[in-house]
């Protein structure tokens, strides 16, 4: 369990608890499913929220995913906002229920329940950021796209940003891509956009992280320019800043990378509050900043769930 003082933060069960909840309540427009499981064992769970929740309609798909690091708590308070604002709010709030009648809202509240769990056993923080096979891969350094290429990842096994033995050696990645794989329907990437959100540093970013070139054979002027574009609206809203993800570091296997180089995916990454935490602190801002510091992402959520109805150049 989180540590005394931080009990608004939510454990894997509560986090379940949570999305039965939306389903039970909302039945209407949510459903519950799961893309695999952990190395441990766990659901990675899947809720989709839409109109007509059981059919598969022709409507933008977008995805959010959450927790890839296991210390990012405040990532997984992220999704259930989203998950919260889109169930709750349908039918009262008009912009909410616009854009759940014609999108197909996919939110992936932790993509590593193992190492969310170990980083908070005993009832105190380990600062573990990888997953819980052998000594942890880094997710964000296991996707498939220009993996390993150019020194943005580690070989060493305890290294906090370990590659993994390959590409999507980690079941979490592998069953993630693997859903994202198999909405290619008729020959077509449903998903049309999505986040994944970490902590910390306040930042909005976009691919490439596996070069410094704004442009590349994979990504045209016009692209980069949609991506700058996008990215610097959503800055806009809730005072994070925009930039290149390569503009950070040089990151080799990043979801963001493989979202949009293999899928075409306007694939961007949020780092969440604080701006600046020095070190490990930052990872582990209190339970009252939950409420304002998810808030703060409605309207970027809501301009990404709008972008997705546009074409990428
Ligand atoms: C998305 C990349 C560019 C930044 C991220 N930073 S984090 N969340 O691990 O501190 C990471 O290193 O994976
Ligand atoms: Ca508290
Ligand atoms: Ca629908
Ligand atoms: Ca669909
Ligand atoms: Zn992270």
């Amino acid at each position: 369990d989180f540590p005394a003082g931080d009990e608004d933060y939510h454990t894997y069960a509560e986090v379940t608890e949570e999305l039965e909840r939306a389903v039970a309540e909302h039945g209407d427009i949510a459903s519950l499913s799961s893309v695999g499981d952990s190395h441990e064992g766990r659901a990675l769970h899947l809720l989709k929220i839409s109109d007509n929740v059981a059919q598969d309609e022709d409507e933008p798909e977008v995805l959010f995913t959450c927790n890839q690091h296991a210390r990012e708590h405040l990532t997984t308070e992220m999704c259930l906002r989203i998950v919260e604002r889109f169930t709750d709010g349908y039918g009262s709030d008009p912009v909410v229920t616009e854009l759940v009648d014609t999108r197909e809202i996919l939110v992936v509240p932790t993509v590593n329940p193992d190492g969310a769990e170990y980083d908070i056993s005993g009832g105190y923080y380990h600062g573990w950021r990888k997953n819980r096979d052998g000594s942890g891969t880094d997710l964000n350094r296991n996707w498939g796209y220009q993996w390993g290429c150019c020194g943005g990842s580690s070989s060493w096994p305890s290294s906090d940003t370990y590659r993994g033995t390959s590409a999507f050696s980690a079941p979490e990645t592998a069953a993630l891509a693997a859903f994202v794989d198999s909405r290619v329907v008729g020959g077509e990437q449903q998903i049309t956009a999505h986040i994944d959100f970490h902590t910390y540093s306040e930042l909005v970013l976009w691919p490439f992280g596996y070069t410094y070139a704004d442009t590349a054979p994979d990504m045209t002027r016009e692209q980069a320019q949609r991506f700058q574009d996008v990215g610097t609206a959503m800055a806009a809203s809730n005072g994070y800043t925009p930039q290149q993800s390569s503009d950070l570091y040089i990151t080799d296997g990043s979801v963001n990378d493989w979202m949009w180089g293999e899928h075409g995916i306007l694939s961007l990454t949020f780092e969440m509050y604080p701006a600046s935490g020095g070190g490990l602190d930052g990872f582990y801002p209190p339970d009252e900043v939950i409420e304002p510091e998810t808030r703060r992402n409605d309207e970027a959520v809501q301009i990404l769930l709008e972008e997705a109805g546009n074409p990428m150049p």
